[in-house]
């Protein structure tokens, strides 16, 4: 069968005999569910921040509303809690799929679950009452910080135990990249949340470095969590659902393989771009600029792969809403990866550093490519979770569609013409040196496209609770089913090698 990798439960001789053992699908369709809530609750608070942008009076004079403390608990919820539970629920389901065993540890998983919806629950508490560590994307305390790294090491031994027992040879490539992601976020969160407590009751802590070696860690760190948690994890997904969905295999396997080495040998590397013109040393700079444009080249040669998979598919796209999401995913992946690269030129980012350019660079990423990417997959996961063969409405996915992407680009849009002239308005001078234009006045200026981005979030929020009613109608009355895992499995045929 061309374009099937791995053995399903209806695919030729596997079926014949099959074992009591069935797929572990409950902590996949908890975390599914989960992603929904949290990509509510976490857009709701971006659109609330970008409101305040225009109306600080929003805030209603509550220390709790301030721009300040809700715009960590935005990040936090998209990235963690929203693009967290994604990961979880798309990890644990291709490593039980392609290694066709059920996961090693039911109480381990369970445990990742109960525990990641308490850390949420934890960040939606203490950040709001400003408690933080002032790092960036780590803002988290430090218990909370040491509940995240039992999770995270639970987490890792489900799913490295889950490849160990593993019933097939090989390693299906989605589960190098999810792999690598668990590994980096591990070292990654502990190195650079070293910090000491000011006491054994209290919240408040001290980072464990000082002046721009604190800078260089929380940038390294800061960096690759964009390259680890928001960009290899979700390329896993798209290695899974991508030839999944386009019934076809992926376009080159080899490319996948160079790609994985590439990609995760250069992000370490390009963290400093996030530190031009500070005190860092000047090669230290000029290091991270290099890798950075060399970043391009693994970052579109996913792009190509991905995209590639869909060749002699292409007709599928008129017809399938969730083929448009995954491609248009990978869309803004090369258009957020080509501006970033570009971005990290020095005198470009002369230009763009503090502006909402940045702003829109992170949110065509994040909104184009990681929540795209999520809602394509799990458009493919859910029905499959309660034992149906699609989702309750086609149309609402399409509709989902497009109000998502003219959300996305009114967005993005918005910021990069908000930037550039706030860029240029800033270095504006007079004959004689003064400068042009008072901060205020870029301020003012910026109103109309702040007013873009709120409608541009609006929309894109309203498509994911057009999802929420659809999955909310699949799933009730639906029975949750867990498929008995085939006993006698074929190898996971290798996609390129299949494509004969
Ligand atoms: C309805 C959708 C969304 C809206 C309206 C929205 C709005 C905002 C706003 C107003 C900010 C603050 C910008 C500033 O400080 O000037 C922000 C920051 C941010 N948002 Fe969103 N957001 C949305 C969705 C998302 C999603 C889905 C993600 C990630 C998956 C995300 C990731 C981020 C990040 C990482 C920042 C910090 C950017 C930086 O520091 O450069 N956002 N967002
Ligand atoms: C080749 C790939 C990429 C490169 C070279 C790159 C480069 C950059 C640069 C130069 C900045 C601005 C630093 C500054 O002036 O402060 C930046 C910011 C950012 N980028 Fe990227 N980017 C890439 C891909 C992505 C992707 C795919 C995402 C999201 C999924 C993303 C998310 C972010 C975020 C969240 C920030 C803001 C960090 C902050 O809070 O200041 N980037 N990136
Ligand atoms: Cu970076």
């Amino acid at each position: 069968m061309v374009g099937s990798f791995e053995p399903t439960t209806t695919s030729g001789s596997s079926t014949k005999a099959t074992t009591a053992e069935s797929f572990n699908y409950k902590v996949v369709r908890q975390f599914a569910i989960m992603t929904v809530v949290w990509g509510i609750v976490g857009m709701a608070v971006g659109m609330l921040i970008a409101a305040q942008m225009i109306w600080p009076a929003l805030n209603f004079d509550t220390p709790w509303l301030t721009f300040g403390r809700l715009r960590p608990l935005h990040t936090n919820a998209v990235i963690f809690a929203f693009g967290g539970c994604a990961l979880f629920a798309a990890s644990y389901y291709v490593v039980q799929r392609t290694s066709q065993v059920r996961l090693f540890s039911d109480k381990l998983a369970a445990f990742t679950f109960w525990g990641w919806q308490l850390v949420i629950v934890g960040a939606a508490i203490t950040l709001p009452m400003g408690f933080t560590s002032s790092k960036e994307y780590a803002e988290l305390e430090w218990p909370i910080d040491i509940l995240i790294t039992l999770i995270w090491v639970a987490y890792a031994i489900v799913f490295f135990g889950t490849i160990i027992k593993r019933r097939v040879k090989h390693i299906y490539v989605a589960n190098w990249f999810f792999g690598v992601y668990i590994l980096t976020i591990a070292l990654l969160h502990i190195v650079n949340n070293l910090e000491l407590p000011v006491s054994l009751l209290g919240w408040k802590s001290y980072s464990i470095y000082a002046g721009v070696q604190d800078a260089m860690t929380q940038w390294w760190y800061g960096h690759n969590a964009v390259g680890f948690f928001l960009t290899t994890s979700f390329l896993g997904m798209m290695y899974y659902f991508i030839p999944k969905q386009a019934e076809r295999p992926i376009y080159s396997y080899r490319l996948s393989i160079v790609h994985f080495w590439a990609l995760n040998f250069t992000y370490m590397w390009a963290g400093p771009h996030h530190l031009l013109y500070t005190s860092l040393p000047d090669w230290t700079q000029a290091l991270g600029m290099v890798f950075s444009l060399i970043l391009l080249a693994p970052s579109w040669g996913g792009m190509i792969n991905g995209i590639m998979t869909l060749s002699g598919a292409w007709y599928k796209l008129r017809t399938d809403p969730i083929l448009k999401f995954l491609v248009v995913s990978l869309s803004f992946y090369g258009m957020s990866t080509f501006e970033g690269s570009m971005m990290s030129i020095r005198t470009v980012n002369a230009l763009s550093h503090y502006t909402d350019w940045t702003i829109g660079h992170v949110h065509s990423g994040a909104l184009g490519w990681v929540a795209m990417i999520t809602f394509g997959s799990l458009y493919y996961l859910i029905p499959r979770l309660w034992g149906k063969d699609r989702m309750w409405s086609m149309r609402l996915v399409e509709t989902h569609f497009w109000v998502a992407t003219i959300g996305v680009v009114l967005y993005i849009a918005a910021m990069w013409i908000a930037g550039v002239m706030q860029g240029l308005m800033w270095r504006a001078t007079e004959p004689d040196g003064t400068l042009t234009y008072s901060f205020v006045e870029s301020v003012k200026a910026t109103y109309p496209f702040y007013a873009i981005r709120l409608l541009g979030g609006t929309l894109y929020l309203f498509g994911i609770c057009l999802m929420a009613y659809n999955v909310f109608r699949t799933v009730v009355g639906a029975k949750a089913v867990n498929p008995l895992v085939p006993t006698e499995t074929q190898d996971p045929i290798r996609p390129a090698a299949s494509a004969a």
